[in-house]
């Protein structure tokens, strides 16, 4: 059994990320950068006022000045600022020639072009955004492998590009197995379950991936397998979610093995989810998840999101964790790396009391995946501990 960590690595050594393509940097929202971002332009491209008010030279900061002019945003002052002058100026319109200081309007008496201070809150540079503040041409913003955002949208337009080179997103196919899984959940016998692993799997996957293909439920026999497997087409990923383990109908490692796929490798020591498996057909990806829906969430997280930040070109794939404090004691761990459910209030992690691999209700109200290493003593309440955010795939 592998650990987290080797497991982790493997599959980041192994993946690497799809071809590079050009965007507008509107459609780029939730893509990584194929390559550094460079600013193309100096912002601000001269100095500008931060306020409404008026400009003045620095060196003339007492008064009485006499109003000459104008700098609105957009339509700048032409002239050159001398002594005992202002210009009315808006936020973010040009600091006229000469200029060095802004004195607010409110702290200001005007009487026609007459000027003078009102108060001791008297003009200063502090109110000047400075030529090349944010960012200067040449810069570099943003490194390969950066997500695009909303802010970063807002950077690179700002940085005088319309277009920005991405990597494509990996498509996905999602494929849930078993014979008592019944795809509409209103009508189930004793004997059956709603299908609820896929669905749950494609909404957690889908910001990650340029489309989710689902192929389930399948029953299980080897046919019925092998057919969707053929089924998934050329997507870069599949996701099988249950007959990942020992039982005589878990089929997902010898259909794999019969479709022509090599395991790369099956069970990692972390609970839930021992029995996950990653596989490879040529340039695909399999990643067979455990049939328990709490494990598949888990693996869902720890393995699948990773492997499509991976194929998506992001920097740093893996998910962020975040420190906490315990608010309830938890016992001591096995052999296995444990991903405890729990909820977080007031800075306090915790755990849910529910643990099960199938209970569902905890899993809803989870927050945070709080990471107990293999071999861990009992941990007393205010024990600090590291968790995985469960918002936005865990990545801040
Ligand atoms: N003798 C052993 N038994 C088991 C072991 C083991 O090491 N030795 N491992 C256990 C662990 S850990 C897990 S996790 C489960 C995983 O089993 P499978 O991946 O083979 O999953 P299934 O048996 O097919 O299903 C488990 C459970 O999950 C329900 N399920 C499956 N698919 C869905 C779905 N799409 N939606 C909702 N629920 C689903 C299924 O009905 C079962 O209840 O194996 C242990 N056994
Ligand atoms: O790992 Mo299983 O996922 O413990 O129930």
């Amino acid at each position: 059994m592998l650990s987290l960590d080797e497991a982790q690595a493997r599959l980041h050594e192994l993946a690497q990320p799809l071809p590079p393509e050009e965007l507008p940097v509107e459609l780029a929202v939730g893509r990584y950068l194929a390559e550094p971002l460079l600013a193309q332009r100096t912002q601000p491209s001269t100095d500008l006022s931060a306020m409404d008010g008026y400009a003045l030279r620095e060196d003339d900061i007492a008064g009485p000045w006499q109003v000459v002019g104008e700098s609105a945003a957009g339509h700048p002052f032409k002239g050159k600022l001398e002594a005992t002058q202002a210009v009315r100026i808006s936020t973010g319109a040009l600091m006229p020639e000469g200029a060095g200081a802004v004195l607010l309007q409110e702290n200001a008496r005007r009487d026609g072009d007459t000027l003078v201070l009102d108060n001791d809150d008297g003009p200063t540079s502090r109110h000047v955004r400075r030529r090349g503040f944010d960012f200067a041409a040449g810069d570099q913003l943003l490194t390969a492998g950066f997500r695009i955002e909303p802010p970063q949208v807002a950077l690179a337009l700002s940085a005088g590009h319309s277009g920005i080179t991405v990597h494509a997103l990996p498509r996905l196919a999602i494929l849930d197995s078993g014979d008592e899984l019944v795809a509409d959940p209103a009508s189930c016998e004793p004997h059956q379950i709603p299908a609820s692993n896929g669905a749950m799997l494609a909404s957690l996957a889908i910001p990650f991936a340029a489309d989710v293909i689902r192929l389930g439920p399948v029953p299980d026999t080897l046919d019925a397998m092998l057919g969707a497997l053929d089924r998934a087409g050329d997507v870069d990923v599949i996701v099988t979610s249950g007959g990942a383990s020992v039982g005589d109908h878990d089929l997902v490692r010898p259909a794999l093995e019969q479709w022509g796929a090599s395991i790369d490798f099956w069970k990692v020591a972390i609970k839930p989810g021992k029995p996950l498996l990653i596989a490879r057909k040529g340039r695909q990806w399999i990643i067979g998840l455990p049939g328990n829906p709490v494990s598949s969430y888990v693996t869902a997280y720890l393995f699948l999101l990773p492997l499509l930040r991976r194929l998506a070109g992001a920097e740093f794939p893996d998910p962020e964790p975040i420190t906490v404090c315990l608010a309830r004691s938890l016992p001591a761990t096995g052999n296995r790396d444990e991903f405890v459910r729990g909820y977080l209030d007031k800075g306090l992690a915790f755990p849910l009391s529910q643990q099960d691999s199938s209970g569902l209700r905890a899993l809803a109200h989870a927050q945070v995946l709080i990471h107990r290493p293999a071999n861990s003593p009992a941990a007393p309440i205010d024990t600090i501990a590291s968790a995985f955010p469960l918002q936005n795939g865990g990545i801040a």
